[in-house]
């Protein structure tokens, strides 16, 4: 097998899969080599959309990285899951499959502060058609006046199925109501710029599958690309400031001719990158690490949305059937909180997050329904429903750091997300709960409780007792490596390249400026795909090839 190729793309999840594939498909022919840690991820029960919890977060599976936090020592000590997937389509082959494009104002931000128009939502909408192949039925006709996404603003073109789901719980309509009973408005397409209001995602599954990254993008592996899996690479290897290739820690050297793309994901990126020697000279010497380039941004600002939840129990309504066997998608909504812009949190922050957040398509918080009784430890009884939902933060002020603890490229690095640890996202917590129980007061489930789940009431202090022992991540880590206009404040231009260096780009959810306002995978997606353009643009290969998936994939360990 060649040793050298034009481009070698490291990590093949929702970013590299994409990037490696349309670079591939350029008429330029570039050889790729995309360079993944983990397995194919090929097996049958990996590809249900059902089992994906189960199978992913088994103990020892594969599929995933099982990372944790830091002890979060201000939040009773929480230590919490922090799973990263494994293998070829990353993450997305142990996500929930929800798909959401989030507020069109805060790709306008990210074009705004890093001063390229690609990132702007009149770019990245015709992006995202060409990732999606959308179909906007809902199996649930009496839903129609609330979930009702117009096919023409929708693409069925792209590489990814998207569905709404072959069935949805019986009980889904209740939430909607509740949501309107509370004074806010339905939203029948949180996927077209704006999400703000009560609605519901699509799923990236389609008649039972789940779609990765993998089986959109990598199902076509033209000759010109090869897929290398369990290889993970150990560090980035340079002649003096330039790229020249990677070394896998079972000490294979793979050389790239023009580029090599870090796409690891917002934890490993930033370990792969101090490993190679990039990072603050301090911490690299602590570690015998000699400093390629100094680089103070790499594996700080760590941006993720936590949330917490709260849940009532209600009389179970025997006219409803029992729930569908398979996971449907399940309602979400995105919010605006008086109650948040006008606290003294939000006063006291930067004018530019102050001025973001009263754009319109900018939340406060977001709820998603349905969550699992057991985020609040309780088991339901034969005669009772439970309605939970989560309550995420977004905009997130709390900054967390990656870190070495060791220089064998097999030892996870130190994750501290310091979740809530920034005043703003305590209040933005404090009122999102507060709203969410408000919510679930509401007339359509007040005859029905039977008790609630959660704080001990909707005080501040009751509120911040509960989140403060019920906090999770929702998976979300970005900004790693974040994208900027020089290197004192970030790590990557706007064209992805490493500030410092040669021949060295990072595309994946690391370079955002700032977590996206959304369930991340489809901004992850957009990068890859944007990516893609912009080296095709820079090495001349000819216009990106936009066409389907087709063909099984070959895949090669040396
Ligand atoms: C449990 C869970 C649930 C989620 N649910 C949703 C959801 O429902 N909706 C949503 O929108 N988002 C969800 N997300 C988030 C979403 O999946 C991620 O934001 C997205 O996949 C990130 O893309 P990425 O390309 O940056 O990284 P990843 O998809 O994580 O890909 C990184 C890839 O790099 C590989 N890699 C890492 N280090 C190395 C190395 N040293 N050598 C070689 N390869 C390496 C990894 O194995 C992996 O394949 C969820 C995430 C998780 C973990």
């Amino acid at each position: 097998m060649e040793r050298a190729y034009d481009f070698i793309v490291v990590g093949a999840g929702a970013s590299g899969a994409v990037l490696a594939s349309r670079l591939a498909h350029t008429p330029n022919v570039p050889s790729v080599l995309l360079v993944e840690a983990g397995g194919s991820n090929d097996e049958a029960a990996y590809l249900s959309g059902a089992d994906r919890y189960n199978v992913a977060f088994a103990a020892g599976s594969p599929l995933n990285w099982h990372y944790k936090t830091t002890p979060q020592t201000h939040l009773k000590g929480q230590v919490i899951d922090y799973s990263r997937g494994k293998g070829l389509g990353g993450s997305t082959a142990i996500n929930f499959c929800g798909w959401t494009v989030g507020p069109r104002d805060d790709y306008d931000e990210w074009a705004s502060i890093v001063g390229d128009e690609r990132f702007a939502w009149s770019n990245v909408k015709n992006v995202l058609k060409r990732i999606s192949n959308l179909d906007t039925r809902i199996p649930d006709q009496t839903m129609n006046h609330r979930i009702n996404a117009k096919p023409h603003n929708h693409s069925t073109s792209g590489n990814l199925d998207l569905t709404y789901g072959e069935s949805w719980l019986p009980d889904v309509g209740d939430i909607f109501t509740a949501a309107e009973q509370s004074g806010h408005r339905i939203n029948p397409d949180v996927n077209n710029g704006d999400p703000i209001g009560m609605g519901m995602g699509s799923v990236c599954i389609a008649k039972g599958i789940r779609a990765t990254s993998s089986s959109a993008y990598l199902s076509r592996t033209p000759p010109n690309l090869r897929v290398l899996v369990n290889t993970p690479v150990a560090r980035v290897l340079f002649d003096g400031k330039r790229a020249i290739g990677v070394e896998s820690i079972d000490g294979q050297q793979l050389i790239a001719r023009k580029e090599v793309i870090l796409a690891g994901g917002a934890l490993n990126t930033p370990q792969i990158l101090k490993l190679s020697g990039i990072g603050t000279k301090n911490e690299l010497e602590s570690l015998n690490i000699s400093t390629v380039q100094e680089l103070p941004m790499v594996g700080v600002n760590l941006q993720d949305h936590c949330f917490s939840t709260v849940g009532v129990v209600l009389e179970k309504d025997t006219a409803l059937p029992p729930g569908p066997p398979t996971q449907s998608p399940t309602p979400m909504g995105w919010f605006k909180l008086p109650s948040v812009i006008s606290s003294s949190e939000f006063q006291k922050l930067p004018l530019r997050v102050q001025k973001h957040m009263h754009k319109a398509t900018v939340p406060a918080m977001e709820i998603a329904t349905h969550s699992l009784p057991s985020f609040l430890a309780y088991e339901p009884a034969d005669s009772e429903t439970y309605v939970g939902a989560i309550c995420l933060i977004m905009n997130p002020q709390s900054k967390g750091t990656v870190t070495l603890q060791s220089s064998d490229p097999s030892i996870a690095p130190l994750i501290d997300p310091k979740f809530l640890t920034h005043s703003f996202d305590q209040r933005v917590l404090i009122e999102g709960i507060r709203e969410v129980m408000r919510i679930q007061s509401a007339p359509i489930f007040s005859s029905r409780t039977l008790k609630r789940l959660g704080p001990a009431d909707d005080s501040d202090e009751a509120i911040w007792q509960h989140v403060k022992g019920n906090l999770r991540s929702s998976w979300h880590m970005s900004c790693t490596a974040m994208m900027g206009k020089s290197a004192e404040e970030a790590v990557v231009d706007s064209k992805f390249k490493v500030f410092g260096v040669e021949g060295l780009r990072v595309i994946d959810l690391s370079v955002c400026p700032f977590v996206m306002n959304t369930h991340t995978q489809s901004v992850a997606y957009v990068l890859g795909e944007i990516g893609a353009d912009v080296l095709a643009e820079e090495y001349a290969l000819g216009q990106v090839e936009v066409r389907g998936k087709a063909e099984p994939s070959s895949e090669e360990k040396l």
